[in-house]
Protein backbone atom coordinates (compact mmCIF):
# COMPACT_ATOMS: atom_id res chain seq x y z
CA UNK A 1 0.00 0.00 0.00
CA UNK A 2 1.21 3.50 -1.03
CA UNK A 3 0.90 5.12 2.05
CA UNK A 4 2.78 2.43 4.15
CA UNK A 5 6.61 3.56 3.66
CA UNK A 6 8.50 5.54 5.67
CA UNK A 7 7.14 9.16 5.97
CA UNK A 8 10.17 10.92 4.93
CA UNK A 9 11.21 9.04 2.00
CA UNK A 10 7.60 9.43 -0.14
CA UNK A 11 9.07 11.58 -2.73
CA UNK A 12 11.97 8.42 -3.39
CA UNK A 13 8.59 6.26 -3.00
CA UNK A 14 6.88 8.12 -5.91
CA UNK A 15 9.41 9.12 -8.06
CA UNK A 16 9.39 12.80 -9.50
CA UNK A 17 9.69 14.03 -13.15
CA UNK A 18 8.95 17.68 -14.48
CA UNK A 19 6.23 19.95 -14.40
CA UNK A 20 3.50 19.75 -16.78
CA UNK A 21 1.08 22.53 -18.15
CA UNK A 22 -2.00 20.92 -19.37
CA UNK A 23 -4.43 22.99 -22.31
CA UNK A 24 -6.38 25.59 -21.13
CA UNK A 25 -9.82 26.98 -21.59
CA UNK A 26 -12.20 29.33 -19.47
CA UNK A 27 -15.76 29.03 -18.95
CA UNK A 28 -18.68 31.30 -19.02
CA UNK A 29 -18.09 31.93 -15.10
CA UNK A 30 -14.28 32.73 -15.22
CA UNK A 31 -12.69 29.62 -14.36
CA UNK A 32 -10.06 27.88 -16.16
CA UNK A 33 -10.51 24.23 -16.84
CA UNK A 34 -7.77 22.13 -18.16
CA UNK A 35 -8.84 19.62 -20.72
CA UNK A 36 -8.97 18.22 -24.09
CA UNK A 37 -11.85 18.80 -26.14
CA UNK A 38 -15.09 19.46 -25.49
CA UNK A 39 -17.82 16.67 -24.30
CA UNK A 40 -21.52 17.54 -23.12
CA UNK A 41 -22.01 15.99 -19.56
CA UNK A 42 -26.01 14.29 -19.62
CA UNK A 43 -26.51 12.20 -17.10
CA UNK A 44 -25.29 9.29 -15.21
CA UNK A 45 -25.12 6.29 -18.08
CA UNK A 46 -21.80 6.49 -20.03
CA UNK A 47 -21.87 4.26 -23.35
CA UNK A 48 -19.04 1.49 -23.05
CA UNK A 49 -17.42 0.00 -26.26
CA UNK A 50 -20.35 -3.28 -25.49
CA UNK A 51 -22.14 -2.00 -22.65
CA UNK A 52 -23.93 0.92 -20.65
CA UNK A 53 -22.06 1.08 -17.36
CA UNK A 54 -23.11 3.80 -14.74
CA UNK A 55 -21.43 7.19 -14.38
CA UNK A 56 -19.68 7.40 -10.91
CA UNK A 57 -18.14 10.84 -10.56
CA UNK A 58 -15.41 11.71 -8.65
CA UNK A 59 -14.30 15.01 -7.09
CA UNK A 60 -10.85 15.39 -5.67
CA UNK A 61 -9.82 18.40 -3.58
CA UNK A 62 -6.28 19.22 -3.45
CA UNK A 63 -4.72 20.98 -0.99
CA UNK A 64 -1.21 21.73 0.36
CA UNK A 65 -1.35 19.54 3.46
CA UNK A 66 0.46 20.29 7.08
CA UNK A 67 1.64 18.66 10.17
CA UNK A 68 -0.56 17.09 12.62
CA UNK A 69 2.50 16.90 15.54
CA UNK A 70 5.58 19.12 16.39
CA UNK A 71 6.73 15.66 15.26
CA UNK A 72 5.54 15.62 11.78
CA UNK A 73 7.03 19.27 11.06
CA UNK A 74 10.68 18.64 9.77
CA UNK A 75 9.64 15.35 7.42
CA UNK A 76 6.87 17.98 6.33
CA UNK A 77 9.30 20.49 5.59
CA UNK A 78 11.03 17.90 3.54
CA UNK A 79 8.95 17.14 1.19
CA UNK A 80 7.83 21.00 0.97
CA UNK A 81 11.71 21.74 0.48
CA UNK A 82 12.29 18.41 -2.13
CA UNK A 83 9.69 19.68 -4.24
CA UNK A 84 11.23 20.80 -7.97
CA UNK A 85 8.14 23.64 -7.81
CA UNK A 86 9.29 24.95 -4.84
CA UNK A 87 12.99 24.96 -4.86
CA UNK A 88 13.92 25.69 -8.35
CA UNK A 89 17.39 24.19 -9.43
CA UNK A 90 18.72 23.21 -13.01
CA UNK A 91 18.61 20.05 -14.49
CA UNK A 92 22.66 19.70 -13.93
CA UNK A 93 22.14 20.13 -10.51
CA UNK A 94 18.91 17.93 -9.37
CA UNK A 95 21.55 15.39 -7.70
CA UNK A 96 21.68 18.27 -4.50
CA UNK A 97 18.10 18.38 -4.64
CA UNK A 98 16.94 16.03 -1.42
CA UNK A 99 20.44 16.92 0.67
CA UNK A 100 19.48 20.30 0.05
CA UNK A 101 16.02 20.10 1.16
CA UNK A 102 16.79 17.69 4.01
CA UNK A 103 19.33 20.65 5.04
CA UNK A 104 16.89 23.46 4.74
CA UNK A 105 14.49 21.51 6.81
CA UNK A 106 16.46 20.80 9.77
CA UNK A 107 17.33 24.34 9.45
CA UNK A 108 13.74 25.87 9.35
CA UNK A 109 12.10 22.96 11.97
CA UNK A 110 12.87 25.16 15.39
CA UNK A 111 10.97 28.08 13.15
CA UNK A 112 7.93 25.82 12.05
CA UNK A 113 7.61 24.13 15.44
CA UNK A 114 7.72 27.60 17.03
CA UNK A 115 4.07 28.66 14.90
CA UNK A 116 2.85 25.31 14.78
CA UNK A 117 3.17 25.01 19.22
CA UNK A 118 1.58 28.27 19.21
CA UNK A 119 -1.62 27.08 17.23
CA UNK A 120 -2.23 24.12 19.00
CA UNK A 121 0.50 21.81 17.83
CA UNK A 122 0.31 20.81 14.77
CA UNK A 123 -2.10 22.33 11.22
CA UNK A 124 -5.44 22.07 10.95
CA UNK A 125 -5.64 22.14 7.52
CA UNK A 126 -6.47 17.96 7.45
CA UNK A 127 -9.51 18.84 9.58
CA UNK A 128 -10.99 21.77 7.74
CA UNK A 129 -9.92 19.98 4.36
CA UNK A 130 -12.15 16.70 5.60
CA UNK A 131 -15.40 19.23 6.50
CA UNK A 132 -15.15 21.18 3.45
CA UNK A 133 -14.75 17.77 0.84
CA UNK A 134 -18.19 16.46 2.98
CA UNK A 135 -19.98 19.59 2.47
CA UNK A 136 -18.81 19.59 -1.11
CA UNK A 137 -20.49 16.27 -1.38
CA UNK A 138 -23.50 17.12 0.40
CA UNK A 139 -23.79 20.30 -1.77
CA UNK A 140 -23.34 18.13 -4.95
CA UNK A 141 -26.28 15.76 -3.57
CA UNK A 142 -28.75 18.90 -3.00
CA UNK A 143 -28.15 19.58 -6.93
CA UNK A 144 -29.06 15.91 -7.57
CA UNK A 145 -25.22 15.16 -8.75
CA UNK A 146 -23.96 12.14 -6.34
CA UNK A 147 -20.28 12.17 -5.80
CA UNK A 148 -17.27 10.89 -4.29
CA UNK A 149 -14.85 14.07 -2.77
CA UNK A 150 -11.47 12.78 -2.15
CA UNK A 151 -8.77 14.78 -0.58
CA UNK A 152 -5.11 15.01 -1.70
CA UNK A 153 -2.25 16.84 -0.01
CA UNK A 154 1.23 17.84 -1.80
CA UNK A 155 3.03 17.20 1.42
CA UNK A 156 1.49 15.55 3.98
CA UNK A 157 -1.07 12.96 4.51
CA UNK A 158 -3.21 11.95 2.87
CA UNK A 159 -1.24 12.20 0.14
CA UNK A 160 -2.52 13.21 -3.32
CA UNK A 161 -0.99 9.56 -4.97
CA UNK A 162 -3.22 7.90 -2.27
CA UNK A 163 -6.15 9.80 -3.00
CA UNK A 164 -6.11 8.62 -6.77
CA UNK A 165 -5.61 5.03 -5.75
CA UNK A 166 -8.66 4.97 -3.98
CA UNK A 167 -10.41 6.83 -6.87
CA UNK A 168 -9.08 4.13 -9.32
CA UNK A 169 -10.68 1.42 -6.46
CA UNK A 170 -13.78 2.85 -6.45
CA UNK A 171 -14.07 2.67 -10.29
CA UNK A 172 -14.43 6.54 -10.38
CA UNK A 173 -15.73 6.68 -14.38
CA UNK A 174 -15.44 10.97 -13.99
CA UNK A 175 -13.08 12.77 -12.28
CA UNK A 176 -13.23 17.01 -11.67
CA UNK A 177 -9.88 18.17 -10.09
CA UNK A 178 -10.68 21.01 -7.80
CA UNK A 179 -7.16 22.76 -5.93
CA UNK A 180 -7.79 24.84 -3.16
CA UNK A 181 -5.87 27.25 -4.10
CA UNK A 182 -8.54 30.59 -6.04
CA UNK A 183 -5.10 31.65 -8.16
CA UNK A 184 -3.03 29.49 -9.48
CA UNK A 185 0.67 29.32 -9.17
CA UNK A 186 3.67 26.83 -10.31
CA UNK A 187 4.37 26.61 -6.46
CA UNK A 188 0.72 25.73 -5.54
CA UNK A 189 -1.89 24.30 -7.74
CA UNK A 190 0.92 23.94 -10.83
CA UNK A 191 3.09 21.57 -8.40
CA UNK A 192 -0.02 19.33 -7.68
CA UNK A 193 -1.01 19.09 -11.51
CA UNK A 194 2.55 17.78 -12.01
CA UNK A 195 1.79 15.08 -9.10
CA UNK A 196 -1.68 14.14 -10.59
CA UNK A 197 -0.21 13.65 -14.34
CA UNK A 198 2.56 12.23 -13.37
CA UNK A 199 0.92 9.20 -11.75
CA UNK A 200 -2.22 9.13 -14.31
CA UNK A 201 0.61 9.02 -16.92
CA UNK A 202 2.13 5.40 -15.71
CA UNK A 203 -1.27 3.70 -15.31
CA UNK A 204 -3.29 2.73 -18.33
CA UNK A 205 -6.87 2.54 -16.58
CA UNK A 206 -5.95 6.47 -15.52
CA UNK A 207 -4.70 7.28 -18.61
CA UNK A 208 -7.91 6.39 -19.81
CA UNK A 209 -10.02 8.47 -16.82
CA UNK A 210 -12.04 11.75 -17.94
CA UNK A 211 -10.27 14.53 -15.97
CA UNK A 212 -11.35 18.36 -15.89
CA UNK A 213 -8.86 20.13 -13.93
CA UNK A 214 -10.34 23.24 -12.49
CA UNK A 215 -6.84 25.41 -13.02
CA UNK A 216 -7.85 28.58 -10.87
CA UNK A 217 -11.09 29.65 -9.74
CA UNK A 218 -11.03 33.33 -8.09
CA UNK A 219 -13.15 35.37 -10.67
CA UNK A 220 -15.86 33.43 -9.74
CA UNK A 221 -19.18 35.44 -8.90
CA UNK A 222 -20.06 32.84 -5.88
CA UNK A 223 -16.34 32.99 -4.60
CA UNK A 224 -15.73 37.14 -5.03
CA UNK A 225 -19.71 37.14 -2.91
CA UNK A 226 -18.72 34.74 -0.52
CA UNK A 227 -15.74 36.84 0.40
CA UNK A 228 -17.34 40.24 0.08
CA UNK A 229 -19.76 38.95 2.85
CA UNK A 230 -17.30 37.94 5.26
CA UNK A 231 -15.22 41.66 4.74
CA UNK A 232 -18.72 43.58 5.15
CA UNK A 233 -19.74 41.26 8.44
CA UNK A 234 -15.95 41.87 9.70
CA UNK A 235 -16.17 45.83 8.92
CA UNK A 236 -19.05 46.06 10.91
CA UNK A 237 -17.55 45.15 14.24
CA UNK A 238 -15.19 48.24 14.13
CA UNK A 239 -16.77 51.70 15.15
CA UNK A 240 -16.02 53.32 12.31
CA UNK A 241 -16.24 51.19 9.73
CA UNK A 242 -15.94 53.55 6.92
CA UNK A 243 -11.90 54.70 8.25
CA UNK A 244 -10.71 51.23 8.36
CA UNK A 245 -8.14 50.50 5.68
CA UNK A 246 -8.71 47.09 4.13
CA UNK A 247 -5.64 45.15 4.34
CA UNK A 248 -5.44 42.06 1.85
CA UNK A 249 -2.24 39.70 2.70
CA UNK A 250 -1.29 37.00 0.23
CA UNK A 251 1.29 34.29 0.33
CA UNK A 252 3.87 35.07 -1.59
CA UNK A 253 6.22 33.68 -4.20
CA UNK A 254 9.44 34.40 -5.22
CA UNK A 255 9.89 37.32 -7.99
CA UNK A 256 11.88 34.84 -10.46
CA UNK A 257 8.53 32.79 -10.40
CA UNK A 258 6.44 35.48 -12.12
CA UNK A 259 9.24 37.18 -14.02
CA UNK A 260 11.18 34.31 -15.15
CA UNK A 261 9.26 31.03 -15.39
CA UNK A 262 5.94 33.10 -16.18
CA UNK A 263 3.85 32.07 -12.82
CA UNK A 264 0.57 34.28 -13.34
CA UNK A 265 -0.14 34.22 -9.46
CA UNK A 266 0.77 38.14 -8.97
CA UNK A 267 -1.88 39.22 -12.07
CA UNK A 268 -4.40 37.18 -10.65
CA UNK A 269 -4.08 38.22 -7.11
CA UNK A 270 -4.39 41.76 -8.02
CA UNK A 271 -7.34 40.70 -10.59
CA UNK A 272 -9.17 38.81 -7.44
CA UNK A 273 -8.73 41.97 -5.75
CA UNK A 274 -9.91 44.12 -8.57
CA UNK A 275 -12.79 42.07 -8.31
CA UNK A 276 -13.60 41.96 -4.56
CA UNK A 277 -13.26 45.92 -4.36
CA UNK A 278 -15.70 46.23 -7.26
CA UNK A 279 -18.21 44.31 -5.79
CA UNK A 280 -17.72 46.00 -2.12
CA UNK A 281 -18.29 49.50 -4.13
CA UNK A 282 -21.56 48.19 -6.03
CA UNK A 283 -22.45 47.56 -2.15
CA UNK A 284 -21.95 50.95 -1.32
CA UNK A 285 -18.39 49.79 0.67
CA UNK A 286 -15.81 52.30 -0.76
CA UNK A 287 -12.91 51.99 1.74
CA UNK A 288 -9.70 52.26 1.01
CA UNK A 289 -7.35 49.01 0.79
CA UNK A 290 -4.14 47.51 -0.24
CA UNK A 291 -2.33 44.34 -1.38
CA UNK A 292 1.07 43.10 0.67
CA UNK A 293 2.95 39.71 0.16
CA UNK A 294 3.74 37.97 3.62
CA UNK A 295 5.42 34.30 4.75
CA UNK A 296 8.87 34.99 2.91
CA UNK A 297 11.29 32.40 3.30
CA UNK A 298 14.71 31.79 2.06
CA UNK A 299 17.81 34.29 0.72
CA UNK A 300 15.80 35.50 -2.85
CA UNK A 301 13.24 38.45 -3.71
CA UNK A 302 9.63 37.95 -2.93
CA UNK A 303 6.53 39.40 -4.18
CA UNK A 304 6.93 43.15 -3.08
CA UNK A 305 5.04 44.67 -1.03
CA UNK A 306 6.00 42.71 2.06
CA UNK A 307 2.95 42.52 4.74
CA UNK A 308 5.32 43.68 7.77
CA UNK A 309 6.56 46.47 5.77
CA UNK A 310 3.17 47.74 4.82
CA UNK A 311 1.63 47.48 8.37
CA UNK A 312 4.51 49.13 9.95
CA UNK A 313 4.48 52.20 7.35
CA UNK A 314 0.94 52.28 7.99
CA UNK A 315 0.96 52.46 11.49
CA UNK A 316 3.68 55.67 11.38
CA UNK A 317 1.67 57.47 8.27
CA UNK A 318 -1.22 57.54 11.28
CA UNK A 319 -3.86 54.44 9.63
CA UNK A 320 -5.26 53.33 12.87
CA UNK A 321 -7.59 50.58 12.16
CA UNK A 322 -6.88 48.16 9.80
CA UNK A 323 -8.83 44.76 8.57
CA UNK A 324 -6.45 42.10 7.36
CA UNK A 325 -7.65 39.77 4.76
CA UNK A 326 -6.03 36.64 3.92
CA UNK A 327 -6.61 35.91 0.30
CA UNK A 328 -4.09 33.01 -1.08
CA UNK A 329 -5.64 30.59 1.04
CA UNK A 330 -9.54 28.96 1.78
CA UNK A 331 -9.13 27.50 4.80
CA UNK A 332 -7.43 28.70 8.77
CA UNK A 333 -3.41 27.47 8.59
CA UNK A 334 -0.25 28.41 10.70
CA UNK A 335 0.04 31.64 8.03
CA UNK A 336 -3.76 32.91 9.60
CA UNK A 337 -3.70 31.91 13.01
CA UNK A 338 -0.33 32.64 14.00
CA UNK A 339 1.44 34.98 11.30
CA UNK A 340 -1.20 37.25 10.87
CA UNK A 341 -3.27 36.78 14.06
CA UNK A 342 -0.12 36.71 16.18
CA UNK A 343 2.93 38.35 15.01
CA UNK A 344 1.16 40.97 12.60
CA UNK A 345 -1.34 42.01 14.77
CA UNK A 346 1.25 42.51 17.38
CA UNK A 347 3.43 44.84 15.35
CA UNK A 348 0.50 46.47 14.02
CA UNK A 349 -0.52 47.64 17.79
CA UNK A 350 3.24 48.65 17.91
CA UNK A 351 3.51 50.62 15.27
CA UNK A 352 0.84 53.04 16.30
CA UNK A 353 -3.08 50.92 14.64
CA UNK A 354 -5.11 51.03 17.40
CA UNK A 355 -7.89 48.94 15.73
CA UNK A 356 -7.20 45.45 14.34
CA UNK A 357 -9.43 43.05 12.98
CA UNK A 358 -8.91 40.07 10.83
CA UNK A 359 -11.53 38.37 8.17
CA UNK A 360 -11.79 34.74 8.62
CA UNK A 361 -11.04 32.23 5.83
CA UNK A 362 -13.89 30.57 4.23
CA UNK A 363 -13.65 27.47 5.38
CA UNK A 364 -17.24 25.79 5.22
CA UNK A 365 -19.39 29.10 4.71
CA UNK A 366 -22.39 27.84 2.92
CA UNK A 367 -22.43 30.17 -0.16
CA UNK A 368 -18.92 29.36 -0.79
CA UNK A 369 -19.30 25.83 -0.83
CA UNK A 370 -22.35 25.92 -2.87
CA UNK A 371 -20.51 27.82 -5.29
CA UNK A 372 -17.31 24.97 -5.47
CA UNK A 373 -20.33 22.80 -5.92
CA UNK A 374 -21.56 24.55 -8.91
CA UNK A 375 -17.53 24.96 -10.07
CA UNK A 376 -17.58 21.48 -9.84
CA UNK A 377 -21.23 20.78 -12.45
CA UNK A 378 -19.66 23.35 -14.79
CA UNK A 379 -16.64 21.50 -15.08
CA UNK A 380 -17.76 17.71 -15.73
CA UNK A 381 -18.65 17.96 -19.61
CA UNK A 382 -14.95 19.07 -20.52
CA UNK A 383 -13.77 15.89 -18.70
CA UNK A 384 -11.19 14.52 -21.19
CA UNK A 385 -8.52 11.89 -21.18
CA UNK A 386 -5.52 13.28 -19.34
CA UNK A 387 -2.76 14.37 -21.75
CA UNK A 388 0.98 15.62 -20.78
CA UNK A 389 2.62 18.48 -22.17
CA UNK A 390 6.25 19.81 -22.18
CA UNK A 391 7.34 21.02 -18.59
CA UNK A 392 8.26 24.79 -18.24
CA UNK A 393 12.20 24.16 -16.93
CA UNK A 394 12.23 21.75 -19.74
CA UNK A 395 11.05 24.70 -22.08
CA UNK A 396 13.48 26.83 -20.32
CA UNK A 397 16.38 24.46 -20.27
CA UNK A 398 16.42 24.33 -23.92
CA UNK A 399 17.73 27.52 -24.27
CA UNK A 400 21.42 27.51 -23.73
CA UNK A 401 21.63 31.38 -22.71
CA UNK A 402 19.26 30.70 -19.69
CA UNK A 403 20.39 27.28 -19.54
CA UNK A 404 24.24 28.57 -18.72
CA UNK A 405 22.93 31.08 -16.22
CA UNK A 406 20.50 28.94 -14.50
CA UNK A 407 23.58 27.13 -13.74
CA UNK A 408 26.32 29.43 -12.79
CA UNK A 409 23.85 30.98 -10.45
CA UNK A 410 22.60 27.42 -9.28
CA UNK A 411 26.19 26.41 -8.48
CA UNK A 412 26.50 29.85 -6.36
CA UNK A 413 23.29 29.47 -4.91
CA UNK A 414 24.56 25.95 -3.36
CA UNK A 415 27.41 27.05 -2.38
CA UNK A 416 26.37 29.51 0.21
CA UNK A 417 23.68 27.45 1.20
CA UNK A 418 25.80 25.07 2.29
CA UNK A 419 28.29 27.21 3.49
CA UNK A 420 27.43 30.71 4.34
CA UNK A 421 25.90 31.35 7.65
CA UNK A 422 23.70 34.52 6.36
CA UNK A 423 21.89 32.13 4.19
CA UNK A 424 21.57 29.36 6.84
CA UNK A 425 19.86 32.21 8.90
CA UNK A 426 17.63 33.34 5.85
CA UNK A 427 15.60 29.66 5.88
CA UNK A 428 15.87 29.72 9.68
CA UNK A 429 14.15 32.79 9.93
CA UNK A 430 11.46 34.56 7.86
CA UNK A 431 14.24 36.99 6.40
CA UNK A 432 17.29 37.72 5.57
C1 LIG B 1 -1.33 30.21 -2.27
C2 LIG B 1 -0.74 29.81 -1.20
C3 LIG B 1 0.67 29.45 -1.08
C4 LIG B 1 1.76 29.73 -1.90
C5 LIG B 1 1.80 30.50 -3.20
C6 LIG B 1 2.91 29.14 -1.29
C7 LIG B 1 4.22 29.20 -1.76
C8 LIG B 1 5.34 28.85 -1.02
N1 LIG B 1 5.40 28.43 0.29
C9 LIG B 1 6.69 28.21 0.69
C10 LIG B 1 7.15 27.77 1.93
C11 LIG B 1 6.35 27.35 3.02
N2 LIG B 1 4.99 27.32 3.04
C12 LIG B 1 4.57 26.83 4.27
C13 LIG B 1 3.29 26.66 4.70
C14 LIG B 1 2.16 26.99 3.94
N3 LIG B 1 2.13 27.51 2.66
C15 LIG B 1 0.82 27.70 2.29
C16 LIG B 1 0.35 28.24 1.08
C17 LIG B 1 1.15 28.69 0.03
N4 LIG B 1 2.48 28.51 -0.14
C18 LIG B 1 0.02 27.25 3.36
C19 LIG B 1 -1.48 27.25 3.36
C20 LIG B 1 0.84 26.82 4.39
C21 LIG B 1 0.44 26.35 5.78
C22 LIG B 1 0.09 24.91 5.93
C23 LIG B 1 -0.27 24.62 7.36
O1 LIG B 1 0.36 23.75 7.94
O2 LIG B 1 -1.17 25.25 7.96
C24 LIG B 1 5.72 26.49 5.04
C25 LIG B 1 5.68 25.84 6.43
C26 LIG B 1 5.38 26.79 7.53
C27 LIG B 1 6.53 27.69 7.80
O3 LIG B 1 7.60 27.21 8.14
O4 LIG B 1 6.37 28.91 7.60
C28 LIG B 1 6.83 26.83 4.30
C29 LIG B 1 8.26 26.67 4.69
C30 LIG B 1 7.50 28.51 -0.44
C31 LIG B 1 9.01 28.40 -0.43
C32 LIG B 1 6.66 28.90 -1.49
C33 LIG B 1 6.97 29.29 -2.89
C34 LIG B 1 8.03 29.03 -3.54
FE1 LIG C 1 3.77 28.27 1.61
Amino acid sequence: MLCSSSRDNRLEMFGESDQCFPMEKRSPSGQTFCSMGVCTYDGTLVESQSHTIEEKVGVLLLNLGGPETLNDVQPFLYNLFADPDIIRLPRLFQFIRRPLAKLISVLRAPKSKEGYAAIGGGSPLRKITDEQAHALKMALEAKNIPANVYVGMRYWYPFTEEAIQQIKRDRITRLVVLPLYPQFSISTTGSSIRVLQNVFRKDAHLSRLPVSIIKSWYQREGYVKSMSDLIVKELESFHEPAEVMIFFSAHGVPVSYVEDAGDPYKDQMEECIYLIMQELKARGVKNEHILAYQSRVGPVQWLKPYTDEVIFELGQKGVKSLLAVPISFVSEHIETLEEIDMEYKELALESGIQNWGRVPALNCTSSFITDLAEAVIEALPSATALTTSTSTSEVDDHDPVRYAIKMFFGSILAFLLFFSPKMIMAFRNHLI
